[in-house]
Protein backbone atom coordinates (compact mmCIF):
# COMPACT_ATOMS: atom_id res chain seq x y z
CA UNK A 1 0.00 0.00 0.00
CA UNK A 2 1.44 3.05 -1.17
CA UNK A 3 0.38 5.00 1.93
CA UNK A 4 2.90 2.82 3.91
CA UNK A 5 2.64 3.94 7.45
CA UNK A 6 5.95 5.36 7.95
CA UNK A 7 5.71 7.74 5.21
CA UNK A 8 2.05 8.67 7.22
CA UNK A 9 3.95 8.82 10.27
CA UNK A 10 6.76 10.83 9.15
CA UNK A 11 4.07 14.13 8.70
CA UNK A 12 2.22 13.39 12.07
CA UNK A 13 5.68 13.00 14.67
CA UNK A 14 8.88 12.04 13.28
CA UNK A 15 10.25 10.78 16.75
CA UNK A 16 6.91 8.15 17.07
CA UNK A 17 8.15 5.22 16.29
CA UNK A 18 5.16 3.20 16.98
CA UNK A 19 2.19 5.23 15.69
CA UNK A 20 -0.86 2.67 15.25
CA UNK A 21 -1.91 1.72 12.22
CA UNK A 22 -3.30 5.05 10.90
CA UNK A 23 -5.79 3.63 9.12
CA UNK A 24 -7.88 6.72 9.20
CA UNK A 25 -5.71 9.35 7.74
CA UNK A 26 -4.73 6.60 4.79
CA UNK A 27 -8.88 6.31 4.31
CA UNK A 28 -8.53 10.23 4.51
CA UNK A 29 -5.96 10.49 1.58
CA UNK A 30 -6.99 7.71 -0.67
CA UNK A 31 -10.72 9.17 -0.47
CA UNK A 32 -9.15 12.01 -1.83
CA UNK A 33 -7.09 10.61 -4.61
CA UNK A 34 -10.25 8.42 -5.43
CA UNK A 35 -12.44 11.47 -5.36
CA UNK A 36 -10.25 12.95 -8.24
CA UNK A 37 -7.53 14.89 -6.21
CA UNK A 38 -9.67 18.19 -6.88
CA UNK A 39 -9.53 17.84 -10.70
CA UNK A 40 -6.04 15.90 -10.65
CA UNK A 41 -7.30 14.19 -14.58
CA UNK A 42 -4.72 12.14 -16.41
CA UNK A 43 -4.21 15.39 -18.98
CA UNK A 44 -2.69 17.19 -15.29
CA UNK A 45 -0.95 15.07 -13.82
CA UNK A 46 2.28 16.05 -12.37
CA UNK A 47 5.02 13.88 -11.44
CA UNK A 48 5.18 15.20 -7.77
CA UNK A 49 2.99 14.40 -4.77
CA UNK A 50 2.32 17.60 -4.09
CA UNK A 51 -1.29 17.87 -4.92
CA UNK A 52 -1.35 15.58 -1.34
CA UNK A 53 -0.19 18.94 0.75
CA UNK A 54 -4.24 19.84 0.00
CA UNK A 55 -5.80 17.02 1.88
CA UNK A 56 -2.64 16.82 4.57
CA UNK A 57 -4.13 19.24 7.24
CA UNK A 58 -7.28 16.99 7.26
CA UNK A 59 -5.47 13.43 7.64
CA UNK A 60 -3.72 14.89 10.47
CA UNK A 61 -6.96 16.09 12.40
CA UNK A 62 -8.77 12.75 11.97
CA UNK A 63 -6.05 11.01 13.61
CA UNK A 64 -5.34 13.42 16.35
CA UNK A 65 -8.95 12.92 16.75
CA UNK A 66 -8.82 9.51 16.93
CA UNK A 67 -5.85 9.61 19.39
CA UNK A 68 -7.52 12.29 22.13
CA UNK A 69 -10.37 9.39 22.33
CA UNK A 70 -7.76 6.91 22.33
CA UNK A 71 -6.51 8.61 25.70
CA UNK A 72 -9.90 9.40 27.36
CA UNK A 73 -10.95 5.42 26.83
CA UNK A 74 -7.62 4.75 28.24
CA UNK A 75 -9.04 6.66 31.97
CA UNK A 76 -12.59 5.23 31.44
CA UNK A 77 -11.19 1.63 31.07
CA UNK A 78 -8.66 1.50 33.50
CA UNK A 79 -6.32 0.28 30.67
CA UNK A 80 -2.31 0.57 31.62
CA UNK A 81 -1.10 -0.07 28.03
CA UNK A 82 -1.43 0.84 24.47
CA UNK A 83 0.36 -0.12 21.85
CA UNK A 84 3.10 -1.81 24.12
CA UNK A 85 3.51 1.32 25.67
CA UNK A 86 2.31 2.79 29.29
CA UNK A 87 -1.07 4.97 28.58
CA UNK A 88 -0.77 8.61 29.65
CA UNK A 89 -2.44 8.33 33.08
CA UNK A 90 -0.31 5.91 34.33
CA UNK A 91 2.60 8.58 33.31
CA UNK A 92 0.85 11.28 33.88
CA UNK A 93 -2.07 10.90 36.29
CA UNK A 94 -5.66 11.16 35.66
CA UNK A 95 -6.20 14.85 35.25
CA UNK A 96 -3.52 15.81 33.07
CA UNK A 97 -4.36 13.16 30.77
CA UNK A 98 -7.78 14.61 30.94
CA UNK A 99 -6.44 17.76 30.40
CA UNK A 100 -3.87 16.12 27.63
CA UNK A 101 -7.03 14.35 25.60
CA UNK A 102 -8.94 18.10 25.31
CA UNK A 103 -5.82 19.81 23.97
CA UNK A 104 -5.51 17.22 21.66
CA UNK A 105 -9.13 17.88 20.51
CA UNK A 106 -8.36 21.43 20.24
CA UNK A 107 -5.62 20.97 18.51
CA UNK A 108 -7.30 18.31 15.94
CA UNK A 109 -9.74 21.09 14.97
CA UNK A 110 -7.29 23.66 14.56
CA UNK A 111 -5.25 21.14 12.10
CA UNK A 112 -8.31 20.87 10.00
CA UNK A 113 -7.74 25.41 9.23
CA UNK A 114 -4.90 24.10 7.79
CA UNK A 115 -6.78 23.07 4.37
CA UNK A 116 -7.54 26.51 4.14
CA UNK A 117 -3.56 27.61 3.30
CA UNK A 118 -3.65 24.95 0.92
CA UNK A 119 -6.17 25.88 -1.75
CA UNK A 120 -9.35 24.73 -0.32
CA UNK A 121 -12.38 27.75 -0.17
CA UNK A 122 -13.57 28.60 3.20
CA UNK A 123 -17.08 27.25 2.52
CA UNK A 124 -15.62 23.96 1.92
CA UNK A 125 -13.58 24.36 4.91
CA UNK A 126 -16.35 24.88 7.12
CA UNK A 127 -18.15 21.91 6.55
CA UNK A 128 -15.30 20.00 7.18
CA UNK A 129 -15.31 21.30 10.52
CA UNK A 130 -18.96 20.59 11.05
CA UNK A 131 -18.57 16.74 9.75
CA UNK A 132 -15.42 16.43 12.05
CA UNK A 133 -17.76 18.11 15.15
CA UNK A 134 -20.48 16.03 14.18
CA UNK A 135 -18.51 13.14 14.35
CA UNK A 136 -16.74 13.51 17.83
CA UNK A 137 -20.35 14.16 18.88
CA UNK A 138 -21.00 10.33 17.41
CA UNK A 139 -18.48 8.83 19.03
CA UNK A 140 -19.07 10.14 22.60
CA UNK A 141 -22.57 8.80 21.96
CA UNK A 142 -21.09 5.15 20.70
CA UNK A 143 -18.53 5.14 23.78
CA UNK A 144 -21.54 6.34 26.10
CA UNK A 145 -23.83 3.12 24.69
CA UNK A 146 -20.65 1.23 25.12
CA UNK A 147 -20.24 1.86 28.87
CA UNK A 148 -23.55 1.61 29.68
CA UNK A 149 -23.62 -2.33 28.23
CA UNK A 150 -20.88 -3.06 30.33
CA UNK A 151 -23.07 -4.77 33.63
CA UNK A 152 -25.69 -5.90 31.16
CA UNK A 153 -26.67 -8.57 29.65
CA UNK A 154 -30.15 -7.59 27.65
CA UNK A 155 -27.85 -6.26 24.78
CA UNK A 156 -29.37 -7.18 21.48
CA UNK A 157 -27.26 -7.81 18.57
CA UNK A 158 -28.53 -4.39 16.89
CA UNK A 159 -28.15 -2.15 19.83
CA UNK A 160 -24.54 -3.75 19.13
CA UNK A 161 -24.01 -2.79 15.33
CA UNK A 162 -25.35 0.75 16.41
CA UNK A 163 -22.71 0.94 18.74
CA UNK A 164 -20.00 0.57 17.13
CA UNK A 165 -21.46 2.29 13.82
CA UNK A 166 -20.72 5.25 16.26
CA UNK A 167 -17.68 4.48 18.11
CA UNK A 168 -15.71 3.21 15.38
CA UNK A 169 -17.59 3.24 11.92
CA UNK A 170 -18.08 6.97 12.43
CA UNK A 171 -14.67 8.30 12.60
CA UNK A 172 -14.07 6.09 9.61
CA UNK A 173 -16.61 7.39 7.27
CA UNK A 174 -15.76 10.73 8.78
CA UNK A 175 -12.39 10.23 6.92
CA UNK A 176 -13.22 8.86 4.01
CA UNK A 177 -16.19 11.63 3.63
CA UNK A 178 -14.09 14.62 4.28
CA UNK A 179 -11.35 13.05 2.07
CA UNK A 180 -13.56 13.37 -0.92
CA UNK A 181 -15.06 16.38 0.23
CA UNK A 182 -11.42 18.01 -0.60
CA UNK A 183 -11.06 15.54 -3.46
CA UNK A 184 -14.10 16.61 -5.18
CA UNK A 185 -17.45 18.49 -5.36
CA UNK A 186 -19.34 15.97 -7.13
CA UNK A 187 -22.26 14.95 -3.89
CA UNK A 188 -22.77 11.50 -5.25
CA UNK A 189 -18.64 10.44 -4.87
CA UNK A 190 -18.34 12.08 -1.63
CA UNK A 191 -21.97 10.01 -0.48
CA UNK A 192 -20.24 6.64 -2.10
CA UNK A 193 -16.91 7.56 0.02
CA UNK A 194 -18.85 7.97 2.86
CA UNK A 195 -20.59 4.98 2.32
CA UNK A 196 -17.19 3.07 2.03
CA UNK A 197 -15.91 4.60 5.35
CA UNK A 198 -18.86 3.76 6.95
CA UNK A 199 -19.02 -0.37 5.82
CA UNK A 200 -15.23 -0.64 6.37
CA UNK A 201 -15.38 0.62 9.50
CA UNK A 202 -18.21 -1.88 11.15
CA UNK A 203 -16.17 -4.58 8.95
CA UNK A 204 -13.33 -3.86 10.90
CA UNK A 205 -14.72 -4.24 14.40
CA UNK A 206 -16.07 -7.16 13.01
CA UNK A 207 -12.95 -8.34 12.13
CA UNK A 208 -11.68 -7.32 15.65
CA UNK A 209 -14.58 -9.42 17.25
CA UNK A 210 -14.15 -12.58 15.36
CA UNK A 211 -10.28 -12.56 15.80
CA UNK A 212 -10.44 -11.58 20.06
CA UNK A 213 -12.41 -15.49 20.20
CA UNK A 214 -11.12 -17.28 17.11
CA UNK A 215 -7.45 -16.55 16.03
CA UNK A 216 -4.52 -18.19 17.80
CA UNK A 217 -2.33 -17.41 20.13
CA UNK A 218 0.30 -17.09 16.44
CA UNK A 219 -2.21 -15.28 14.60
CA UNK A 220 -3.09 -12.39 17.05
CA UNK A 221 -0.19 -12.12 18.91
CA UNK A 222 -3.14 -11.76 22.05
CA UNK A 223 -4.32 -14.73 24.44
CA UNK A 224 -6.72 -17.90 22.56
CA UNK A 225 -10.20 -16.63 23.28
CA UNK A 226 -9.05 -13.30 24.36
CA UNK A 227 -12.33 -11.60 24.56
CA UNK A 228 -13.81 -14.72 25.91
CA UNK A 229 -11.69 -14.41 29.36
CA UNK A 230 -12.45 -10.76 29.69
CA UNK A 231 -15.97 -11.46 29.04
CA UNK A 232 -15.85 -8.49 26.30
CA UNK A 233 -19.54 -7.69 25.08
CA UNK A 234 -18.33 -8.18 21.93
CA UNK A 235 -20.64 -9.18 18.63
CA UNK A 236 -19.89 -13.43 19.34
CA UNK A 237 -21.34 -13.74 22.63
CA UNK A 238 -24.30 -11.10 22.30
CA UNK A 239 -25.22 -13.42 19.34
CA UNK A 240 -25.13 -16.65 21.06
CA UNK A 241 -27.26 -15.20 24.28
CA UNK A 242 -29.86 -14.19 21.42
CA UNK A 243 -29.66 -17.85 20.32
CA UNK A 244 -28.76 -20.21 22.82
CA UNK A 245 -31.21 -22.90 24.18
CA UNK A 246 -32.59 -22.18 27.29
CA UNK A 247 -29.85 -24.23 29.30
CA UNK A 248 -27.21 -22.74 27.16
CA UNK A 249 -28.35 -19.18 28.11
CA UNK A 250 -28.46 -20.32 31.77
CA UNK A 251 -24.84 -21.43 31.45
CA UNK A 252 -23.58 -18.07 29.88
CA UNK A 253 -25.88 -15.86 32.08
CA UNK A 254 -24.12 -17.88 35.30
CA UNK A 255 -20.18 -17.01 33.60
CA UNK A 256 -20.58 -13.71 32.49
CA UNK A 257 -22.49 -12.70 35.53
CA UNK A 258 -20.26 -14.25 38.08
CA UNK A 259 -17.86 -12.07 40.27
CA UNK A 260 -15.25 -14.90 40.31
CA UNK A 261 -12.40 -14.39 37.60
CA UNK A 262 -13.10 -17.06 34.51
CA UNK A 263 -11.73 -20.48 34.18
CA UNK A 264 -10.05 -22.30 31.23
CA UNK A 265 -13.07 -24.96 31.51
CA UNK A 266 -15.70 -22.31 31.65
CA UNK A 267 -14.14 -20.59 28.44
CA UNK A 268 -13.99 -23.58 26.78
CA UNK A 269 -17.42 -24.47 27.76
CA UNK A 270 -18.37 -20.97 26.05
CA UNK A 271 -16.65 -21.61 22.79
CA UNK A 272 -18.89 -24.57 22.92
CA UNK A 273 -22.26 -23.13 22.85
CA UNK A 274 -20.84 -20.69 20.34
CA UNK A 275 -20.50 -23.67 18.00
CA UNK A 276 -23.90 -24.94 18.64
CA UNK A 277 -25.75 -21.50 18.25
CA UNK A 278 -23.10 -21.47 15.00
CA UNK A 279 -21.92 -18.06 15.73
CA UNK A 280 -19.17 -18.20 14.06
CA UNK A 281 -20.64 -18.71 11.13
CA UNK A 282 -23.05 -16.07 11.64
CA UNK A 283 -20.02 -13.29 12.53
CA UNK A 284 -18.34 -14.05 9.45
CA UNK A 285 -21.22 -13.95 7.15
CA UNK A 286 -21.84 -10.36 8.85
CA UNK A 287 -18.30 -9.19 8.67
CA UNK A 288 -18.74 -10.51 4.48
CA UNK A 289 -22.29 -8.38 4.10
CA UNK A 290 -20.27 -5.36 5.54
CA UNK A 291 -17.19 -6.05 2.99
CA UNK A 292 -19.61 -6.48 0.09
CA UNK A 293 -21.32 -2.97 0.86
CA UNK A 294 -17.73 -1.64 0.85
CA UNK A 295 -16.71 -2.81 -2.44
CA UNK A 296 -20.29 -1.89 -4.33
CA UNK A 297 -20.10 1.57 -2.58
CA UNK A 298 -16.05 1.75 -4.34
CA UNK A 299 -17.97 -0.11 -7.64
CA UNK A 300 -20.49 3.53 -7.54
CA UNK A 301 -17.67 5.55 -7.27
CA UNK A 302 -17.84 7.97 -10.56
CA UNK A 303 -14.95 7.12 -13.08
CA UNK A 304 -12.72 9.85 -13.21
CA UNK A 305 -10.07 10.14 -16.05
CA UNK A 306 -6.73 9.78 -13.46
CA UNK A 307 -4.66 7.05 -12.80
CA UNK A 308 -3.89 8.74 -9.53
CA UNK A 309 -7.75 7.51 -8.91
CA UNK A 310 -7.74 4.26 -10.42
CA UNK A 311 -5.24 3.70 -8.13
CA UNK A 312 -6.35 4.78 -4.81
CA UNK A 313 -10.05 2.50 -5.76
CA UNK A 314 -7.42 -0.24 -6.27
CA UNK A 315 -6.01 0.40 -3.12
CA UNK A 316 -9.02 0.60 -1.12
CA UNK A 317 -10.32 -2.56 -2.57
CA UNK A 318 -6.89 -4.20 -1.21
CA UNK A 319 -8.00 -2.94 2.52
CA UNK A 320 -11.43 -4.49 2.46
CA UNK A 321 -9.77 -7.91 0.40
CA UNK A 322 -7.34 -7.84 4.16
CA UNK A 323 -10.60 -7.47 6.34
CA UNK A 324 -12.26 -9.99 4.32
CA UNK A 325 -9.64 -12.67 5.33
CA UNK A 326 -10.61 -12.86 8.98
CA UNK A 327 -14.41 -14.11 7.13
CA UNK A 328 -12.88 -17.49 5.54
C1 LIG B 1 -15.30 9.55 23.57
C2 LIG B 1 -14.38 8.41 23.68
C3 LIG B 1 -13.49 8.36 24.85
C4 LIG B 1 -14.39 7.47 22.71
C5 LIG B 1 -13.53 6.26 22.60
C6 LIG B 1 -13.49 5.78 21.17
C7 LIG B 1 -12.74 4.52 20.88
C8 LIG B 1 -12.69 4.10 19.44
C9 LIG B 1 -12.13 3.78 21.83
C10 LIG B 1 -11.39 2.49 21.64
O1 LIG B 1 -12.29 1.45 21.65
P1 LIG B 1 -12.02 0.00 22.26
O2 LIG B 1 -12.14 0.06 23.76
O3 LIG B 1 -12.96 -0.90 21.54
O4 LIG B 1 -10.56 -0.30 21.77
P2 LIG B 1 -9.25 -0.60 22.62
O5 LIG B 1 -9.34 -2.06 22.93
O6 LIG B 1 -8.15 -0.24 21.65
O7 LIG B 1 -9.28 0.28 23.83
Amino acid sequence: MRYHLGWVDSQLNPTNSNPGKLLRPTLLLLAYEAAGAWGLTDGRETSDAGYLQRALPAAVSVELTHNFTLIHDDIEDGDTERRHRPTMWTLWGVPQAINTGDGMFGLARFALWGVLENGVEGDIAARLGAVLDRTVLEIAEGQYLDISFERRLDISVSMYIDMIGRKTAALMRCSAEMGAMIGTRDADTIERLATFGQAIGVAFQVRDDLLGVWASAAESGKTRAGDVYRRKKSLPILHALEHANPQDLRTLQDIYQQEAEIKAEQVEQVLAIFERTQTRAYCQSFLQQHCDAAYEALNAVPHVNSTVSTRALGDMRTMVQFIEAAAH
